[in-house]
């Protein structure tokens, strides 16, 4: 069957939650006093957004093929990233078969890697290989579950990120990761805190649930070893991101020191199959965590699964909504999924790209049917009453 060739590559950017979504409104469990590598500066520690995480918003990639079928995807980059695809990777699309994404990829990664490698570049990347995946299984009427292998499980279970894994468990999930909130800077006081969160919320969930810790690459070897010592009193499964994604010598450390037991995770700022080398060749973490609107799309996600998989490690996307689900249902590897908590509380379970997305599933009882991904590619629709601004064209 000959599919139609790609007419036209178009990129907006939209504000307000969504894939960028440390993008929330005040009062937000996401942006409150949460530590990262900033807090170290007192005017940066209260508020995430005090400096800046939420500047890029939202980069909306679509994809138009001759006969009219546009496939598109979200995720973050903003501004800049639509002008690095209408005005340098458009050009490896357009006139080219939907079927070519392995040449696309290479040609958009390889024509970037100047300038490139990680980070935005590799956004942008995502965002166009996510929007080719959903175009192709719109083109082909099928999920792109079924274009990656099919499922391997009839269903996904979910742990969810949030402030409050009390009210996780009572969802149904199966675990329940909170942020940490003070860092190194923030000296003894702070370490009490953190420690005293983790005990306040082990004997809210009881033993057994599952509890975990997202460092957001805050802090250096010594205070991430002596809180993972400190908290595997309380019962911790894993603690993430704890250091710097550039620190792999620290990650390696670190996995050595943590108590037996205790997972070290990470990757979620890491991208392509060569950045998740040096994290499975240097044995730095336990599961990794990459963020398939970040990683390189679909196509560079298979490459890094394959690679964690003969490593015998675990692939443990981090949120990013159906483009996670679709990719998690078809791996072995990849035994459950993140449910990221975008209620402000977070009390309820709401879609985690809401409101640019329609028709988004959503667990229910921590649990997601295979069949709720059934619809042709990617399976969900643009919101058309978000607000879409399309700063370049070519
Ligand atoms: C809660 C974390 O600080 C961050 O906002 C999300 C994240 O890293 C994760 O879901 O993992
Ligand atoms: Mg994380």
């Amino acid at each position: 069957m000959t599919l139609p060739k790609i007419k036209h590559v178009r990129a907006f950017v939209v504000r307000g939650g969504g894939a960028d979504y440390h993008d929330q409104g005040a009062g937000h469990w996401i942006d409150d006093h949460i530590a990262t590598p900033m807090s170290r500066y007192p005017e940066y520690r209260q508020s995430r957004q005090s400096f800046g995480i939420n500047v890029l918003g939202t980069l909306v990639v679509e994809i138009e093929a001759e006969d009219g079928t546009v496939g598109f995807a979200v995720t973050t980059g903003g501004e800049p990233a639509a002008f690095i695809v209408e005005k340098h990777l458009a050009r490896f699309l357009e006139g080219r078969s939907p079927t070519e994404y392995e040449k696309i990829w290479d040609q958009m990664y390889f024509s970037t890697q100047y300038y490139g490698r990680k980070g935005l570049v590799v956004n942008a990347i995502s965002g166009v290989d996510l929007a080719l995946w959903d175009l192709l299984g719109k083109l082909r009427q099928e999920p792109v579950y079924h274009l990656l292998g099919g499922a391997v499980r009839d269903e996904l279970q979910f742990y969810a990120t949030g402030a409050r894994p009390d009210v996780a468990k009572e969802l149904g999930f199966i675990g329940g990761k909170m942020p940490l909130h003070h860092g190194p800077a923030e000296g003894a006081e702070g370490m009490k805190k953190n420690i005293a969160m983790i005990a306040d919320m082990r004997e809210k969930c009881g033993p057994d649930f599952w509890l975990m810790l997202d460092c957001w690459m805050a802090l250096d070897v010594d205070y991430a070893t002596r809180l993972a010592i400190a908290a595997h009193e309380h019962g911790l499964k894993w603690i993430e991101e704890a250091i710097s994604p550039d620190d792999y010598w620290g990650y390696a450390e670190l996995k050595r020191n943590v108590p037996k037991g205790m997972l070290v995770t990470t990757g979620e700022h890491e991208a392509t199959r060569w950045g998740f080398r040096m994290l499975l060749e240097m044995d730095c973490c336990d599961i990794i965590q990459p963020d398939v609107g970040w990683c390189g799309g679909v196509t560079e996600l298979l490459k890094i699964s394959a690679l964690a998989d003969a490593h015998g490690k675990m692939v443990v996307p981090h949120g990013s909504s159906v483009y996670s689900y679709h990719f998690v249902i078809t791996r072995h590897n990849s035994p459950f999924a993140e449910f990221l908590m975008m209620h402000p509380g977070p009390t309820e379970v709401v879609p985690m790209f809401h409101p640019q997305l329609l028709g988004e599933p959503v667990p229910q009882n921590g649990r997601m049917k295979a069949s709720a991904l059934d619809a042709p590619g990617f399976g969900v629709t643009l919101n058309p009453e978000i607000a879409m601004h399309r700063p370049y064209t070519h």
